[in-house]
């Protein structure tokens, strides 16, 4: 939303007609420099950013985090062609990318406007305004409308105070050093230099007391914004360029992700504290169990690029989305380290989400073999492990896992079961066969939402499940428990076996 409404806009110009309110209180040589840097900076990107605001990267798993912009032109993204290239935008992609998590943003910032706007910029944001993370970026046009510095700082506070009041984590980038405007001619460009930076660092103690993460736009991007203005600013010469605004965004985003965390571990601890006040122990909900999942996803399991990217190809290419969950990814991961395996078989390659995460774990000249049915997912899996890097240590084989298993040759160190429940027990015999003794045997999807413990049900796949279950627990060559999880997939489980030696039971 970055068009200017109401009072926002009955207060607020043009940067470019802007300068004349510092000459009409001038007068002399600054009022006819201020003319000629009107002519100058002209308005030819017009006074209204491209709308970047949708959910970005929504393929990414888990809730999105909500990103707020307020502030003025440069947080609303004018000088940007496309949505992706406004300061919103970067942050968004920088945000969702590092957290794998998809991004919402609202944009409440409005072209021309001054800090004394924020509130209104909050208000008329409404529910969007219930965000994890604002950034502001505002001050500009506090100097050049002669704002004195302290009560820009104040209503800059005031704003960062109410965000903080509602659990929301800010960033603010102070004012950039208007010294690096080339069409604004001396000495009217020393004077705007000056303001901006009493400016900045009137800000900067404010919203760093108000709470608020702080970043000087001044000291981080000014020095390239001065020597490169070609490449940093855009048509106007005024405002950033979409390199400018990717700059921008690279200074911003260390500090958008250190709120975020900040945020997200706060609003655990309110959660803790409001399960012990409640005299115990809450019983999970979908929205709770995926905000903890999201939680524990985000705190301990790294990105990966081509993982997100092989789950984005995946759902492009019509697979269903029945991959196994980033914890449970890791939790294999951690697995082929801990039994430090050489050699994989994965049943079930799906888009292969998890033979790369598995293959990551392999030393060089460790092996994974995975078997999938269709020869379309076999395709899609092929590429993704290729992206990833390590189709050197990863094949897929093509067919019905029950004709290909009689065809593959142990000994494996991990099986990964994850295809038909119904033949559980089959690629089990395969595993007892195929994994040396001290392998492990993990089987995906065993608890079903509970079916697996319903007598009612005749679900073909459930038989399966419990079938293989109890074959596990039966059969002398597997040691074996399960655990539930419930995360991004819902309520389900893995049970986890060691292939032992019958003779040293
Ligand atoms: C749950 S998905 C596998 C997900 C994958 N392990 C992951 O986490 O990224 C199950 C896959 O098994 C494949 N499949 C089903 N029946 C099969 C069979 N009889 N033999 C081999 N693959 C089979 C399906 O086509 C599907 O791609």
């Amino acid at each position: 939303m970055t068009t200017p409404t109401g009072r926002i806009a009955a207060a607020v110009g043009g940067v470019a007609l802007s300068f004349g309110a510092v000459a009409v209180a001038s007068h002399g040589v600054l009022s006819r420099q201020a003319a000629i840097a009107r002519d100058r900076i002209g308005k030819p990107l017009g006074e209204l950013a491209v709308d970047a605001d949708r959910l970005w990267r929504r393929s990414y798993q888990g809730e999105p985090i909500r990103l707020i912009m307020l502030g003025d032109s440069l947080a609303a993204g004018l000088g940007a062609e496309r949505p992706k290239d406004t300061l919103g935008g970067r942050l968004a992609r920088g945000l969702a990318h590092r957290t794998r998590r998809p991004v919402r943003l609202r944009t409440g910032a409005v072209v021309g406007a001054e800090s004394s706007t924020l509130l209104e910029q909050i208000e008329a944001l409404g529910d969007d305004a219930r965000a994890d993370v604002a950034v502001i970026v505002v001050g500009g046009n506090d100097v050049t409308h002669r704002v004195p510095a302290s009560r820009a700082a104040r209503s800059l506070a005031d704003a960062v105070s109410l965000l903080r009041s509602s659990g929301c984590a800010v960033v603010v980038g102070t004012c950039p050093d208007l010294g690096a405007l080339r069409p604004v001619p001396q000495p009217l460009r020393t004077f705007a230099s000056r303001a901006s930076r009493a400016l900045a660092a009137a800000q900067e103690s404010a919203a760093s007391a108000a709470g608020a993460r702080v970043v000087s736009l001044r000291r981080t991007v000014g020095p390239v914004f001065v020597d490169r203005p070609e490449e940093m600013f855009s048509l106007d010469r005024f405002h950033p360029s979409p390199l400018g605004y990717r700059r921008t965004a690279d200074a911003l985003l260390p500090s958008v992700l250190g709120a975020v965390d900040e945020a997200t571990s706060a609003r655990m601890l309110a959660r803790a504290d409001a399960v012990r006040l409640g005299g115990g122990m809450a019983d999970p909900t979908p929205e709770s169990w995926r905000r903890i999942d999201s939680y524990l996803t985000h705190t301990l399991v790294e990105p990966d690029d081509a993982l997100a990217a092989a789950v984005a190809d995946q759902n492009a290419a019509g697979l269903p989305p029945i991959e196994v969950s980033p914890l449970s990814a890791k939790f294999l991961q951690l697995l082929v380290r801990i039994s430090s395996a050489q050699r994989v078989l994965e049943i079930g390659t799906l888009g292969g989400y998890s033979a790369i995460a598995m293959a990551r774990a392999l030393p060089p000249e460790g092996r994974l073999v995975s078997i999938e049915a269709e020869p379309d997912n076999a395709e899609v899996a092929r590429r993704n492990i290729e992206r990833a890097g390590v189709d050197d240590r990863v094949e897929v084989r093509v067919g019905r896992a029950a004709e290909v298993l009689p065809h593959v040759d142990g000994p494996f160190d991990l099986v990964f079961i994850d295809a038909d429940k119904e033949s559980n027990t089959i690629y089990l015999e395969h595993a007892a066969r195929l994994a040396r003794v001290g392998g492990v045997v993990v089987v995906d999807n065993v608890v079903r939402s509970g079916r697996v413990a319903d007598p009612a049900t005749e679900d073909e796949q459930i038989a399966g499940v419990r079938r293989g279950l109890e074959k596990l627990a039966r059969d002398p060559r597997f040691d074996a428990t399960a655990l539930q999880t419930l995360d991004a997939k819902g309520w389900d489980g893995l049970a986890i076996a060691i292939r032992v030696d019958p003779e040293s039971r």
